[in-house]
């Protein structure tokens, strides 16, 4: 299956509930219509008046152009019979496609919008700007979910392309990539996954399993490095977790190795001690390699929502954050949260987890995602 229908049918959950959210407040609005007609003189009534969108003006694909339809008709009724009248059938037209509802962008449509957004973890100062960017040039035009959809499709994407980046790999030997986050967040899971990505490129890895204090976490880095193929270097439980990186530094300098992945502490219940730490791991690895660290991953959790905007904050405060991983795509219904990630910090997503297998770690393409978050 290739990645995007897996992203889609994994992203399912976000997307339900985006894709139903616009679906309901078009339709929601569009049954309102007709009382508010009912009660408007004709000429203040814009949205009777408004004729048949053209093709440039509805740029989402309608199977078959149908006439405007009135208030009255925007409410979706089932059809009669779904097949063609006599002269469709005489001059061999099939189905008539039943139109989609429409409703006219207004102040309330965009408060509801903006109110749904702002559930879907998109955060409320990028809510805010996706609304007013999607209003621009469409306010009192009445348009249908497949377009606002669109057109929101269009503003994730935006937001999220110039954020869309893979790991960079450097010539420089051993490229040290430092990964940092929360205990649970898929630190272990992810540095298996990209050994194994890096090994099948070609690349010798060596993984360090710098979260020393629990014995689990080495185990579970181990059974990774046995899966990816990539030797783990673990010290005794409880050892100074900077005397492993150095280690690990001259072991992967001795066997000329590309790429040493440092698995990190999480604990973020005593940031005193967790930032010392990491600084102590990054004053060591400098006495070998003044430009090292290379790279500092922060892995973050998709289900946590808006709380991984404030891990962000958090962890660019002890260590140079240079990218994110956003595990656990699938399955959530949180992904909005990465948009407002993106919009809020224009730190590089190298990567997106949708799995818990070790071929689940892919690079994070924009707009196959945007599609995915809003239905399409
Ligand atoms: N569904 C899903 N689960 C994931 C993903 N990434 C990690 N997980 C799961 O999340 C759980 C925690 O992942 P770990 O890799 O152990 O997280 P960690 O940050 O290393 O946590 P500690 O070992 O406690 O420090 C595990 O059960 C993983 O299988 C993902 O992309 N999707």
């Amino acid at each position: 299956m290739s990645f995007f229908s897996k992203l889609r049918e994994r992203l399912t959950k976000s997307s339900s509930k985006i894709g139903a959210g616009l679906d309901s407040i078009v339709s929601e609005g569009a049954a309102e219509a007709p009382a508010t007609a009912a009660v408007t003189p004709p000429a203040a009534a814009p949205v009777a008046a408004a004729p048949a969108p053209s093709a440039a003006q509805a740029p989402a694909p309608v199977p078959s152009p149908a006439p405007a339809p009135s208030p009255a008709q925007a409410v979706p009724q089932p059809a009669p019979e779904n097949r063609p009248g006599l002269m469709g059938r005489l001059f061999g037209r099939t189905e008539a496609a039943p139109a989609e509802p429409r409703r006219e962008l207004d102040d309330a449509m965009l408060e509801e919008l903006e109110d749904m957004l702002i559930s879907a973890d998109m955060g409320t100062d990028t809510a805010l700007r996706v609304t007013a960017n999607i209003a621009e040039g469409r306010m009192g035009r009445r348009i249908s979910a497949t377009e606002l959809k669109q057109a929101l499709a269009d503003e994730v994407t935006r937001i999220m392309t110039p954020v869309a980046r893979p790991l960079p790999l450097y010539p420089k030997r051993p490229q040290v990539v430092l990964v940092v986050g929360v205990n649970g967040s898929g630190k272990t899971t992810t540095i298996g996954k990209l050994a194994s990505q890096l090994k099948a490129a070609g690349k010798k890895v060596v993984i360090a399993a710098g979260d020393t204090f629990r014995a689990a976490a080495v185990e579970q880095l181990q059974v990774w490095g046995q899966r990816a193929g990539v030797p783990v270097m673990v010290a005794a439980q409880g050892s100074d977790p900077a005397s492993l990186a150095w280690d690990a530094m001259t072991r992967a300098e001795a066997e000329g190795a590309d790429l040493l992945l440092i698995d990190t502490a999480g604990r973020l219940q005593n940031r005193a001690d967790l930032m010392e730490e990491l600084a102590k791991i990054v004053r060591v690895i400098r006495k070998k390699d003044p430009s090292a660290p290379h790279n500092t991953l922060l892995v973050l959790d998709a289900t946590t929502g808006q709380n991984a905007l404030s891990q962000v904050e958090t962890f660019r405060k002890l260590a140079d954050v240079s990218g994110l991983v956003m595990t656990k795509l699938d399955g959530t219904a949180r992904g909005g949260v990465l948009v407002a990630l993106a919009d809020k910090f224009g730190l590089p997503i190298h990567a997106i987890g949708v799995g818990e297998q070790i071929d689940d770690l892919d690079a994070f393409e924009p707009s196959e995602f945007a599609r995915a978050l809003v239905g399409l």
